[in-house]
Parts: C-alpha cells; sequence; structure tokens
C-alpha cells in the first residue's frame, strides 16, 4: 500500500523575491517556483558542451550503481574516478562501450570541494568556466551562502530520502526529476538510520518491513529544466531523474552562524546544540538502567511525555 496522504507541491509562478521573501519562505513549506530566469545554461549545458569547456579534463568522484535505486545499507554502488568530460559523456548514455560493473550501469555526480574534508563545493570555484551561465537567486542575503553543488545523474536513477540542515534551492537546469518530499514532522513514519530513510522504494514499500511508512504524508512534484524547487532544512526529499539531469542546488544558512558544525562540508551535521542534547539524552538513558525494566519503561514513557509537551510545536 502506498501513503494515504499525497500532496502535489505547490507551483508558485509569482516567484518574485518580494513574494518569496513575505509570503512563502516564513512557511517553510517546500514550493516550486516556476518561471524564474536561471540563465543561459538551460540551452547551453548540452553533454558536448560541458564535456568540452576549459577544466572539463579535471576528474571527479562519482557514485556508479548497476542498480536504478541506490541503496545505501547493501551499498549497491561505488565511488569512481573520471574525468569530468568522460563522466558527462557516459552519464548522458544509457549504454557504455567502457565500463566498471555493467554496460547500462547509471552515474551521479554530486560535486565536492576541492578538499571535501575543509572545502564546500562551489559551483565558481570549481568550474568557473560554467558558473556564469546559471543566475542564482539572490533571495537570501549573500553572507548566508554556504553552497552551491553541481547534481549531474543518469537517466532513472533515484538517490534515497534524506534531509540536509541547511534551507535549499534545487535548481533544474536540463532533464526532468520526480521529486517526493515528507515533513520533518513525520520522521517517526521514516525508518531513519541518521539522515537517511531505509525505505528506499518510496512508491512500493515493504509493508511488513516499514507499516508505518504509509503514514508518512508524501508532497510530490516534476521539475522542469528552469524550476526552482525551494526545500526548507530538515525536509526528506527523495529524488529520481527520469532523464539525464543536470541540476545545480544551493544551501544557505538560516540559523545563525554559531548553531552550525563548522566542520560540516556537505550540509547534513546536526545543528551544535543537537549533538549536546543527545549526549545528555543518552546520559539520562544510562541512568535510567539502573532501575529493573518495569520502573525504566514506565519512567521512560514519563519522559517521552515531558519532551512532547515541553519541546514539541503544536
Ligand atoms: O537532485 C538530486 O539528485 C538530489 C538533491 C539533493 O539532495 C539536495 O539538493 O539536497
Ligand atoms: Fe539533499
Amino acid at each position: 500500500m502506498s501513503n494515504l496522504l499525497e500532496h502535489q507541491v505547490e507551483i508558485i509562478e509569482d516567484h518574485s523575491k518580494g513574494n518569496f521573501i513575505q509570503h512563502i519562505y516564513p512557511k517553510r513549506i517546500p514550493v516550486v517556483l516556476r518561471g524564474i530566469s536561471i540563465g543561459p545554461c538551460v540551452k547551453k549545458w548540452t553533454p558536448d558542451y560541458l564535456s568540452s569547456v576549459p577544466g572539463s579534463e579535471k576528474d571527479v568522484k562519482i557514485h556508479v550503481s548497476p542498480s536504478h535505486q541506490m541503496d545505501f545499507i547493501n551499498k549497491n554502488f561505488a565511488y569512481r574516478t573520471l574525468p569530468f568530460s568522460e563522466f558527462v559523456k557516459r552519464a548522458a548514455r544509457e549504454k557504455h562501450e567502457e565500463y566498471f560493473f555493467t554496460e547500462d550501469e547509471k552515474y551521479y555526480l554530486r560535486a565536492l570541494g576541492d578538499d571535501p574534508r575543509k572545502d564546500v563545493a562551489d559551483i565558481r570555484k570549481q568550474f568557473p568556466a560554467l558558473a556564469s551561465d546559471i543566475f542564482i537567486p539572490e533571495y537570501f542575503e549573500p553572507e548566508k551562502f554556504f553552497s552551491s553543488v553541481f547534481r549531474i545523474s543518469s537517466a532513472n536513477i533515484q538517490l534515497w530520502t534524506h534531509y540536509d540542515v541547511m534551507d535549499n534551492f534545487l535548481i533544474q537546469v536540463t532533464g526532468r526529476k520526480k521529486v517526493i518530499l515528507f515533513s520533518p514532522r513525520d520522521a517517526n513514519y521514516l525508518y531513519l538510520q541518521g539522515d537517511k530513510s531505509e525505505v528506499l522504494d518510496v512508491d512500493n514499500p515493504d509493508s511488513e518491513k516499514f507499516p508505518e511508512f504509509v503514514k508518512a504524508r508524501r508532497y510530490c512534484c516534476l521539475l522542469e529544466p528552469g524550476d526552482t524547487l525551494f526545500i526548507p532544512a530538515m525536509w526528506f526529499h527523495n529524488v529520481k531523474s527520469l532523464d539525464f539531469a543536470i541540476s545545480v542546488n544551493v544551501f544557505w544558512k538560516h540559523l545563525e552562524e554559531h548553531l552550525y558544525d563548522s566542520k560540516d562540508t556537505y550540509g547534513n551535521k546536526d545543528p551544535l546544540p543537537v549533538g549536546r542534547a543527545m549526549q545528555i539524552l543518552d546520559r539520562a538513558l544510562k541512568t535510567l538502567k539502573e532501575l529493573p525494566e518495569e520502573y525504566q519503561d514506565f519512567y521512560a514513557r514519563m519522559m517521552v511525555s515531558k519532551i512532547q509537551t515541553k519541546a514539541y510545536k503544536s
């Protein structure tokens, strides 16, 4: 059975900065901004063009997967390195003469910083010859900018459901993507392992293994070239490219600077107070273990109820 509740993500035709800031952003719900001028990239970024621009001989680290559904639990994909130009050519084709595993393997690039442990991805730094082709909506203060990430994928590859901790514009440049989102409030139904959901097949979930999943409300949209999807921080997203697809996503900081982990280069490390709160919770749980199980159970329920009353937003 698929999810009981399904919503279409609203498509906003009045994509002006004023409307976004005043009426859309404060709601913190995903929307598709349609009709923004995102620049010449929509027409210009063909596989031939991308694989011939200066700098395209540079190596990139990519995910390679024989399956159309990447599985982080059973690791059915591998990291490999190819020159950007060769990667683009392969990702644009469905069958390959040269391949790592199978002739119809799929490719996925999530661009990284020059030194991924220290630097964030920034299309202006890693792909300077391409950066001026894309106009990033200036709907947030420039000092709040965190990263801009090139994402290039083969047709028919699906990335697992996950959340990020920054606000995000996912700009669709070429090809189409189907995006399914879930609210942070439905996190309990998503069978999380850290920032990722164990439910890989969101269209056909295994109802014996994941009985609660149907309770999560599914928000859907189909991104077309030129669309920009606003993904608020902590909203889960599952992205499937229907065609060879090029996107750029821009993360920016919604919270005050000091709340973010300064070692986070991906935009997916929980804000610093979360780490501290989790440590305290672990200590509280360990302390409860001084009691017999029956008491642990009773007092744990009291603690859950206290968390619900004091910390849940109504
Ligand atoms: O478009 C994709 O492939 C994934 C996008 C994503 O995860 C993001 O923008 O945070
Ligand atoms: Fe993401």
